[in-house]
């Protein structure tokens, strides 16, 4: 019987502990195996220790259980139940089995038109899911994304996501790469700082930029990032097609209002060439060796 329909209370002694699956800034990631379902997950150790209270990231934790938590879709990572002991706090997760995504792309440098465009489409499917119910995920990039057994992708770590519309408090930290300018350039928008879904539409069109270059549009010194991203100033190679470059040119837009909408992305006419299961598209994939 799978996690969910299990009773709502879990303890550690429920599950046996495997192989480290990875490491993230304030504790590890197991494989982990429900004792009396069998049931194979990945069971997230965070040390309370480490959470500075205060600092936010408690908060963070709390929101990313309480968002995560309620969500259902094929390309997000579920979360099925979490509790704590004195010391840590346990997230009882969804076990992608082929990984992180980050660690695909740099091993394959970047990826072919027709991965890049299933991939985009599977983001901008989750996307749509998340933002009907006003949430942001403010946090869209590789290294927040994992890759399930069949290849399809799953948005993880939910630790920045909010409810719409937002105003940030917690200090950013880590790569600006992937911030639009209205999160980057405080008062960007003229009056206060808070900032809606949309903040994902430019994650998203950076997210396809480096799916296709192998390397985020705006990669720079910290002060040149800024100043790139702030003027959207990017240049796209020649390597990429027409159709992708469309689509890049209408989602990294500096207004949040002119980014082209989600539905409209997965109407675009690279994604529809590469992900219409037709006929046509199906052989061709296959002529190209496929997955
Ligand atoms: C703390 C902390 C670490 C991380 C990053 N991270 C996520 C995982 C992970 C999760 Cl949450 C779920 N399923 C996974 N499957 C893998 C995996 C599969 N293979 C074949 N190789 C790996 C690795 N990792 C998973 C691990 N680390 N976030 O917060």
């Amino acid at each position: 019987a799978p996690l969910y329909n299990q009773p709502r209370q879990f303890h550690l002694g429920m599950f046996e502990i495997g192989r480290p699956l990875g490491k993230g800034k304030f504790g590890r990631v197991y494989l982990a195996r429900e004792r009396s379902s069998g049931f194979i997950c990945a069971l997230k150790v965070l040390y309370k220790a480490e959470l500075q209270h205060g600092s936010g990231v408690e908060k963070q934790v709390r929101r990313e259980v309480e968002i995560q938590s309620n969500l259902r879709h094929p390309n997000i990572l579920k979360m099925y139940g979490h509790f704590h002991d004195s010391k840590r706090i346990f997230l009882i997760l969804e076990f992608a089995g082929r990984g992180e995504l980050y660690k695909h792309l740099r091993k394959e440098n970047r990826f072919p038109e027709w991965k890049a465009a299933q991939y985009i489409a599977q983001m901008a499917s989750a996307l749509r899911y998340l933002h009907r119910k006003h949430v942001i995920h403010r946090d869209i990039k590789p290294e927040n994304i994992l890759v399930g057994i069949h290849g399809e992708l799953k948005i993880s770590d939910f630790g920045w996501s909010v409810h719409a519309p937002n105003h940030r408090r917690t200090t950013l930290c880590g790569t600006l790469d992937y911030l639009p300018p209205e999160m980057v350039r405080p008062h960007g928008n003229g009056n206060d700082n808070s900032y809606d879904e949309k903040v994902d539409l430019w994650s998203l069109g950076v997210l396809t930029y480096e799916f296709l270059v192998g390397e985020a549009p705006f990669e720079d010194t910290m002060v040149m990032t800024h100043r790139r991203i702030a003027r959207a100033d990017m240049t796209i190679p020649s390597f990429v097609s027409p159709e992708a470059r469309d689509l890049i040119k209408k989602l990294l837009v500096l207004d949040p209002a002119k980014r082209l909408p989600l539905d409209a992305v997965q109407q675009h006419p690279w994604i529809i060439k590469h992900c219409v299961k037709g006929e046509r598209a199906t052989n061709r994939e296959k002529t190209k060796g496929g997955e």
